[in-house]
């Protein structure tokens, strides 16, 4: 974190992966900064100006700092929806915990400034994560830092229902201060010791419902209770499970075989109230609930029927669908019972460690970096990212200037991007190139930013199809990429030479000495780094004609940078690529349409 408060020593932009903000002004990229999982990306940072981060919900004040030695923090917590709508529009980040409801409304709200949303925590069900994605907004979580506190909690609530811990506590307590209030000993009728007899553990069947990463945690601690474990889990290998001894079974038949049930699934469209009337009814009679995941996987009208029923003794909820509970919750009002209110994080040590972890994984996203963590964004390696970095450029260049040559009304619907590398096809991850074509082929000609995030949405909300395809070349795969080619399928073009033999627009690039180069125009070669912007002529080739439109720049103080004539055949048409410096004005553009050998031109901004 050393270097964040400083102005940092960048290299000039290479690309910007993120949306952009008010505050950007500069493009800048970082070195790498820590070990593996953590990628260098770009982002749009001023020198000077600080990011807003707003931290909605209480965060350990270790994050906090770490946060502010980067960022202006504003710590608000509890703002009702409305007020996290308003001051959304004025920050580039926001960290929340799983109280706060980041919907659709709030990024609308931040109009293209909100950058990362940071979930200081794992479950991300409180995001509205399609939304971010097609905001082009980042989300981070913090995966592990809760793991064992949440296991922890999962323990102790099985260990204190089986013995009616709380309810024997609330009941000694109540006995207290009755006698109190009455001033006589009555603590006699609540010391029940035969009413709160409870159950063992040893010997019970658990059922681990999602054997992630809570999951195992709380696995490996009953079987240090002596319990049998199994576990239910349509994605968990079969070799970890055995690795400490659980056995994972089916739904049913964990259903049908537990004493204890504990919940340990995210909650998603398939596993939204996976406990209803007809599991329940699966389940052995006096089986013990236990749900530190999340209320919604359980419909919670259904277990008060279940334990009406005597099929369910008794549950253990930290929990619930609607948090706080209503104050008529039948639920939370049932002696059977156990309640905490959302506590499985909340220990000193895991909100110390999860604080930090997100305002890493923020901090780093608003750098430029790419979290391990993020959750709606492809992971590049930092080592892929460093190798890929003068691809990346290649190909949003390529995907601009394939853009620029079509004809106005064509309607772009199909891209073909054809890689040409001697490496393995697994070994070349393609999904940052095809988005920052996407970028290319995007923004010149709308108001949408795209990024990594966004990349495929928005190619897909707007009807283009992008294939790709390799070709694998012979020899030895040091580089990663021979060239990059970028194909549009029935269009016209504004330069007519830009069509290839085949019917398309075609634009190719190759990297030398990590700098992009345009390599061919349609059917022609040529040699033009893509630096500043481009001048493209087709004309007859016949001598003079490089000194012409030289000199016809140099005149209009226009500083040509690159120069490259491909040809056909000699004396026959050829095309000639003039890198520029500064943009020529329209008189020279004019002037150079002008000279008669010049068949047609074009320019296009880079
Ligand atoms: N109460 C609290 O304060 C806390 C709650 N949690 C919650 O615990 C849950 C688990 O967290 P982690 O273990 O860190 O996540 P994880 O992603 O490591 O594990 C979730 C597991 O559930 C499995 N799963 C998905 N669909 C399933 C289904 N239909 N049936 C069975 N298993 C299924 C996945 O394959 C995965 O192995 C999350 O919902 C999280 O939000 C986590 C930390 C604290
Ligand atoms: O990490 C999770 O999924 C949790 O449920 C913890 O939630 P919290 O951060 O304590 O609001």
């Amino acid at each position: 974190m050393a270097a964040s408060a400083k102005p940092p020593t960048a290299s000039l932009s290479w690309t910007k992966l993120l949306p952009s903000s008010p505050f950007a002004t500069a493009l800048v990229s970082f070195p790498r900064r820590k070990g593996p999982g953590k990628a260098v990306f770009v982002v749009a940072v001023s020198s000077g100006a600080k990011p807003t981060v707003l931290v909605a919900e209480k965060l350990g004040e270790a994050g906090i700092s770490l946060l502010k030695e980067f960022a202006n923090v504003d710590c608000s917590y509890n703002l009702t929806q409305e007020e996290l709508c308003t001051k959304i529009s004025l920050c580039d980040a926001l960290i929340v915990r799983s109280g706060t409801k980041v919907t659709r409304d709030v990024f609308e709200a931040s109009s293209g400034r909100l950058k990362v949303v940071g979930r200081a925590g794992v479950g991300i069900d409180n995001v509205d994560l399609a939304a971010a994605t097609e905001h082009g907004c980042l989300v981070v979580n913090a995966p592990t830092a809760n793991t064992v506190a949440a296991a922890e909690h999962g323990i102790a609530l099985m260990a204190a229902m089986a013995r009616n811990i709380a309810q024997a506590s609330e009941a000694v307590k109540a006995g207290l201060s009755l006698s109190l209030s009455l001033s006589l000993s009555l603590m006699k009728w609540k010391w029940q010791r035969s009413k709160y007899v409870g159950v063992s553990l040893v010997g019970k069947t658990l059922a681990v419902m999602g054997f992630g990463k809570v999951g195992s945690e709380v696995a490996r601690r009953a079987k240090g209770l002596g319990m049998h474990v199994i576990a239910h889990d349509p994605y968990a290998p079969a070799d970890r499970a055995r690795a400490i001894g659980v056995e994972l079974v089916s739904f049913d038949e964990a259903l049908a075989t537990a004493d204890f049930i504990s919940l340990h699934m995210p909650l998603t469209a398939t596993t939204s109230k996976v406990l209803n009337d007809e599991t329940f009814a699966k389940m052995k009679k006096g089986v013990r609930i236990i749900n530190v995941a999340r209320g919604g996987v359980i419909d919670e009208e259904a277990l008060v029927k279940a334990l009406d029923a005597g099929i369910v003794a008794q549950a253990a909820l930290d929990v619930f669908t609607v948090e706080p509970p209503p104050t008529d919750s039948k639920l939370v009002k049932d002696e059977r019972v156990t309640v905490t209110p959302h506590l499985g994080a909340s220990t000193m040590e895991a909100q110390e460690g999860v604080a930090i972890e997100i305002a890493e994984a923020v901090v780093g996203a608003l750098r430029g970096e790419l979290a391990a963590t993020a959750v709606n964004a492809p992971m590049v390696p930092a080592e892929v990212l460093t190798e890929l970095k003068p691809y990346v450029g290649l190909a949003e260049k390529l995907g601009r200037l394939a853009v620029q040559l079509i004809a106005g009304g064509s309607g772009v619907k199909s891209v073909k991007v054809t890689y040409a590398s001697a490496r393995a096809p697994d070994d070349l991850d393609t999904r940052l190139l095809r988005a920052m074509i996407t970028k290319g082929l995007i923004e010149p000609i709308s108001s949408v930013f795209v990024n990594l995030v966004n990349a495929d949405f928005t190619a897909k909300q707007r009807g283009l199809r992008i294939s790709e395809e390799r070709i694998l070349l012979d020899g030895s795969p040091e580089s990663p990429l021979e060239f990059i080619q970028v194909q549009i399928a029935n269009v016209e073009s504004k330069f007519a030479s830009a069509i290839s033999e085949s019917g398309e627009v075609k634009v190719e690039g190759k990297v030398k000495d990590g700098v992009p180069h345009l390599t061919k125009v349609g059917s022609f070669e040529v040699d033009v780094s893509l630096e500043g912007s481009l001048i493209l002529c087709r004309q007859v080739d016949q001598p003079g004609m490089i000194g012409k439109v030289g000199s016809l720049l140099g005149e209009e103080n226009v500083n040509v940078s690159f120069m490259s004539v491909g040809r056909i055949a000699p004396r026959k048409q050829a095309v000639m690529a003039i890198g520029v410096d500064e943009p020529p004005s329209k008189d020279a553009l004019k002037k150079i349409g002008e000279i008669p050998a010049i068949e047609e031109f074009v320019y296009l901004k880079l």
